[in-house]
């Protein structure tokens, strides 16, 4: 870690934030971000990131709650005397001002000595790959080398806490991915306490220590990607963080026989760990659902699709519910095609129908 930059712990405690009277951008919000972890914010459009950020920044200032800087109150302060880093979907850099002019402005506004300055600007850049950009000014660089720059200018500082806003929004899907890395080990590097905003699934699941999962100004879940992905609190979640289809099947459940009745077919269950419901949802994401030959059906296969070495199959059941099942590409089932579900029932989930939460962690056959 680059020696200089303090680890701090944020906490949002009770946060309410609207604007005008309309309804709550951000609604009882309670988030712990942990010393140099770097935390994605995942969320759709409307559910409340860029209001945290800008809470945390303090562009904003919440109605009632608190928020903490390590064991420091910084509600009532103003963005300066936060020492915070803040990057933009677009780079706010000064049109007239060389990238190195841009990015020193802040630290030599500060009164950090010159030599200083010009030793932290010659770290980031390298490790950004703009060290022979720096004498251009914004016009004469690409999107992706601005962006760079934007956090080269939020780094220099040594902000304790770093807030990125869907910094690669703007730029094409290779940019992104390679810009992605190379924000995760800068925060390797660096070590600031990190917040990223953005709404691509991809995105918060690749890069995040941990995902906060927003809706509606309020926290869905947060955890790491892998437990998030696996053990999604409810139905929502576990839509919203799919990188593929998720199937929500109705299910009827016999506790006496121990059986499920699962889209025309019937299948003994070994153990649920706790007591079933007689009707229940189950969460199956197509990539853990394959489909196995079987000349009585009794599911029928609509379509498929190649996804690179990969096909999607959308197969209709008896009652007329459409699975979604992914299938690699050495066994090929044409439109038409008779079929039998093969479920990867540990990575099965059980929701409520009616509430949509989890109600148990995984059944076995
Ligand atoms: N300055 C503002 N004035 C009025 N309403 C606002 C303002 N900023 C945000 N809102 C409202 O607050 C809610 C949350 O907005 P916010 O920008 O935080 O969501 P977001 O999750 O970041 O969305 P996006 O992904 O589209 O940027 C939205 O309903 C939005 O219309």
């Amino acid at each position: 870690m680059i020696t200089g930059t303090k680890q701090v712990g944020v906490r949002i405690e009770a946060a309410v934030k609207s604007f005008g009277r309309g309804q709550r951008a951000v609604d009882s919000l309670d988030l712990d971000i942990r010393p140099g972890e770097l935390l994605t914010v995942l969320g759709p459009s409307g559910s409340g990131k860029s209001t945290v950020l800008s809470l945390l920044a303090g562009l904003a200032e919440v109605d009632s709650g608190r928020i903490w800087f390590g064991d420091q109150d910084v509600t009532a302060l103003p963005p300066e005397a936060r020492k915070i880093g803040v990057v933009f979907q677009s780079a706010v850099l000064y049109p007239h001002l060389s990238l190195r002019e841009s990015i020193s402005f802040a630290p030599k506004l500060a009164g950090v000595p010159r030599d200083e300055i010009n030793a932290r600007i010659a770290e980031v850049a390298a490790f950004l790959q703009i060290s022979h950009l720096l004498d251009r000014r914004p016009h004469e660089v690409s999107g992706g080398e601005r962006q760079r720059a934007a956090i080269a200018k939020a780094l220099v500082s040594r902000p304790t806490l770093l807030l990125m806003d869907e910094p690669f929004s703007a730029l094409d899907a290779q940019l992104r991915r390679a810009l992605r890395s190379q924000v995760v080990r800068l925060h390797r590097e660096f070590g600031a306490t990190t917040v990223f905003v953005t709404h691509d699934q991809e995105e918060a699941l690749g890069m995040g220590d941990r995902v906060a999962v927003m809706r509606g100004g309020r926290l869905e879940q947060v955890a790491p990607p892998l437990e998030l992905y696996r053990n999604p609190v409810n139905t929502w979640v576990a839509n919203f963080v799919s990188l593929q289809p998720l199937n929500l099947l109705p299910v009827e459940y016999d506790a006496q026989a121990g059986e499920v009745k699962l889209c025309g077919e019937t299948v003994r269950l070994a153990g649920p760990d706790r007591p079933l419901p007689a009707t229940f949802t189950l969460g199956i994401r197509s990539e853990n659902l394959r489909l196995r030959p079987s000349a009585d059906g009794p599911l029928q296969v609509l379509t498929a699709e190649a996804v690179g070495e990969q096909v999607k199959y959308t197969v209709v059941a008896p009652d007329g519910t459409n699975v979604v099942a992914l299938g690699g590409a050495d066994q090929v089932f044409e439109p038409d095609a008779k079929v039998a579900l093969a479920v990867d029932w540990p990575r099965a989930m059980v929701f409520d129908t009616e509430t949509g939460a989890r109600i148990v962690e995984g059944i076995t056959v």
